[in-house]
């Protein structure tokens, strides 16, 4: 049968282009060999550490990535026909697999949609709460500045921060996500850092300083929310830099030591992998969350595996609300 697969044909450099990412097709063996299964994808997902992880990789390479497979052909007793596994088996329409590279979904989904494991119950969502809830330990009352606020993490992270009584400071790119983050989210102040100055609302809403940053965007906002906004003993998770994703140089910026230093901050990043035996803990939890109506959930999906790449491309023009996910 034909699979198509997306080959990351060159390292990218600075914002990626059309010619970094090509569209292959390619013949998969009629035949299975015992063990084997052929799976068929069924959403596919695009995150933005794809960019900067892509570095570790020598293309030309088959892009990587995780998605949701249904099991279409099998000669392996543990995944009968119509399986639904997750998988990192990479940008690809179909793939033969021997079962090692396959995970079951891990908690009672219910009838919450399937979708969702690659979002708010998958990666992005387990690295908002543990961020959130292990990282900065909220407290009611404490004010949160949180940006990139209407994305895949964001939008889990302002949410669960108001379950736990915090005032959240929130800034998006776009008017039609300032809405959502206020109306529906309840998000306490939330603007459009287009239009606005950050640093000077911050000052505004919470002249007295904050308890707690949860960076997903880096560069400027890190260094002026650590100078300027947090409190003494205010705690900051480092969760991204997207804003320096495709930048060719890094820049330095010496003196946020000193205030990391003079207000006692606790700074820590977070790799959302190294609380993996937690996750199926937390997503069952997020998962009573949303079936009680107190964590909505946002998708911009993308039709058809070809438009992979753009979806992608997408991820740096802030074109997603909540997660970006890619339907078959
Ligand atoms: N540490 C870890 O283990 C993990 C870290 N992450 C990181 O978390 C961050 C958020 O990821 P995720 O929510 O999945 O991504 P999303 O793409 O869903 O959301 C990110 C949002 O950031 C905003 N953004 C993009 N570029 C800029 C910029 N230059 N300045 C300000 N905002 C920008 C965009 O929205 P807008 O229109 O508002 O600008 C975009 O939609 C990323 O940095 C990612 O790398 C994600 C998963 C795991
Ligand atoms: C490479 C920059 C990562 C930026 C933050 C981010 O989006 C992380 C996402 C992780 C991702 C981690 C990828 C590389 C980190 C390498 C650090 C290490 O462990 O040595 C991947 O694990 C999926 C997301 O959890």
């Amino acid at each position: 049968m034909k699979a198509r697969q997306w080959i990351l044909v060159k390292h990218f450099e600075g914002e990626p282009k059309d010619e970094d990412l090509v569209l292959q097709e390619i013949d998969l063996p009629d035949q299975l060999n015992e063990g084997e299964v052929l799976l068929e994808g069924l959403y596919w997902t695009v995150d933005p550490y794809m960019r900067p992880y892509s570095k570790t990789y020598n293309p030309p390479i088959t892009m990587f990535g995780e998605q949701l497979a249904k099991v279409i052909k099998t000669r392996n007793g543990e995944y009968p026909l119509g399986t639904v596994v997750l998988s990192m088996s990479g940008w690809r329409s179909h793939f033969i697999s021997n079962g090692n590279d396959l995970k079951p979904i891990s908690f009672d989904l219910g009838s919450t949609p399937l979708s969702y494991c690659l979002g708010t119950l998958g990666m992005p969502g387990a690295t908002a709460y543990f961020g959130l809830m292990n990282l900065l330990e909220p407290k009611k009352g404490d004010k949160l500045i949180l940006n990139g606020a209407a994305g895949a993490v964001g939008s889990v992270v302002g949410q669960l921060a108001k379950i736990h009584g915090c005032e959240v400071i929130a800034f998006v790119g776009d008017d039609s996500k300032l809405d959502w983050c206020k109306n529906e989210l309840g998000f306490d102040h939330v603007f459009n850092y287009k239009k606005v100055d950050f640093s000077e609302v911050i000052q505004k809403v919470a002249p007295d300083g904050c308890e707690l940053f949860f960076d997903n965007v880096g560069g400027n906002w890190y260094h002026t929310i650590i100078n300027k906004h947090l409190k003494k003993y205010g705690k900051a998770a480092l969760c991204g830099s997207i804003e320096n994703y495709n930048d060719k140089e890094v820049k330095l910026y010496p003196s946020t030591n000193n205030s990391i230093l003079a207000k006692e901050l606790r700074i820590q990043g977070i790799i959302v992998n190294t609380f993996a035996k937690d996750w199926p803990k937390a997503f069952t939890e997020m998962n009573h969350f949303i079936r009680e109506g107190k964590l909505k959930v946002k998708e911009t999906t993308y039709e058809g595996f070809e438009n992979m790449r753009s979806a992608f491309y997408g991820l740096f023009k802030g074109e997603n609300t909540g997660k970006a996910i890619i339907k078959a």
